[in-house]
């Protein structure tokens, strides 16, 4: 079970879903979702491959529009608001993708000067420099500062990217799959990187994810989709405390496969 490191602030909701629909065609993804994401929490989404996770955090971030329900997101309704104001809202949530989603031509501080550069224009160049250097002791790789990424193996990318986006202090960050592709020791690095960074910036998380060891390890809660909706909530030992066949085949599959 995880440790509980930062205090959760239940009245504050920093993400609120009610009655979400999501179809593609005859594909009908997401069937009626509600979701709170708590200040200071870390929230895993848990789901087999193709149930929509994704398309859950594209629809928080604004890439896709709901067909039916309400997503807010620090007080803004996504798909009411201008893209105006869609890219500010974007600024203060970190997304960390499944591909880190470095610039390969670009050293590790070039990679991290580029999103203050273009959102911070009035930083100094030692500002700048100060806060590339804090993010990158953050994510444990100041000696990666003049490195370029293909220097890096694939769990080193993971924390630069994750750096990349901490850089901008997002109140929400959104991890997609963040563990997926590494060896079982990295993986557990990055569990770890993802509660250090919940408890030194103060963020407030949801973690899509189908790899059980991650949603135990980050998640102050998790919630378990299936067939699109949330089949269970909890703790990670509450929700697989359920007699439900599904969440039981899931655990199972998880750690025999
Ligand atoms: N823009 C789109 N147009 C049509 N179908 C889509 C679109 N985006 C997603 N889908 C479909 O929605 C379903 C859910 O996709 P999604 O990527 O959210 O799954 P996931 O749970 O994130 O799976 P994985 O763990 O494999 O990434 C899939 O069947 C996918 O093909």
């Amino acid at each position: 079970m995880k440790k509980q490191s930062t205090p959760i602030d239940e009245s504050q909701h920093l993400i609120s879903i009610k009655g979400l629909k999501k179809s593609f065609g005859d594909l009908h993804i997401l069937r009626g979702i509600d979701l709170e994401l708590y200040k200071g929490e870390n929230l895993v989404v848990l789901g087999r491959s193709g149930t929509g996770k994704s398309v859950l955090i594209k629809i928080i971030s604004g890439l896709l529009k709901p067909d039916e329900g309400m997503v807010e997101v620090l007080g803004y309704e996504v798909d009411k608001i201008s893209i105006k104001e869609l890219q500010k809202l974007r600024l203060k949530i970190g997304f960390s993708f499944q591909s880190s989603a470095l610039y390969d031509s670009m050293t590790v501080k070039e990679n991290l000067e580029f999103p203050l550069v273009r959102n911070s224009a009035h930083l100094t160049k030692k500002e700048i420099e100060f806060a590339i250097e804090d993010v990158l002791e953050g994510v444990g790789l100041l000696q990666a500062l003049n490195q370029m990424p293909s220097e890096l193996s694939g769990g080193q990318r993971k924390r630069i990217g994750i750096a990349r986006t901490l850089i901008m202090r997002p109140e929400i960050m959104l991890y997609d799959e963040p563990t997926a592709g590494l060896d079982p020791i990295t993986c557990i690095e990055i569990n770890n990187l993802i509660n250090e960074v919940q408890e030194k910036y103060n963020t407030s998380s949801i973690i899509i994810t189908h790899d059980l060891t991650c949603a135990k390890s980050t998640g102050d809660r998790v919630m378990m989709l299936l067939e699109g909706r949330f089949a269970q909530t909890g703790t990670f030992e509450e929700v697989f405390a359920s007699e439900d066949e599904r969440i039981q085949t899931f655990y199972k599959y998880n750690f025999t496969s």
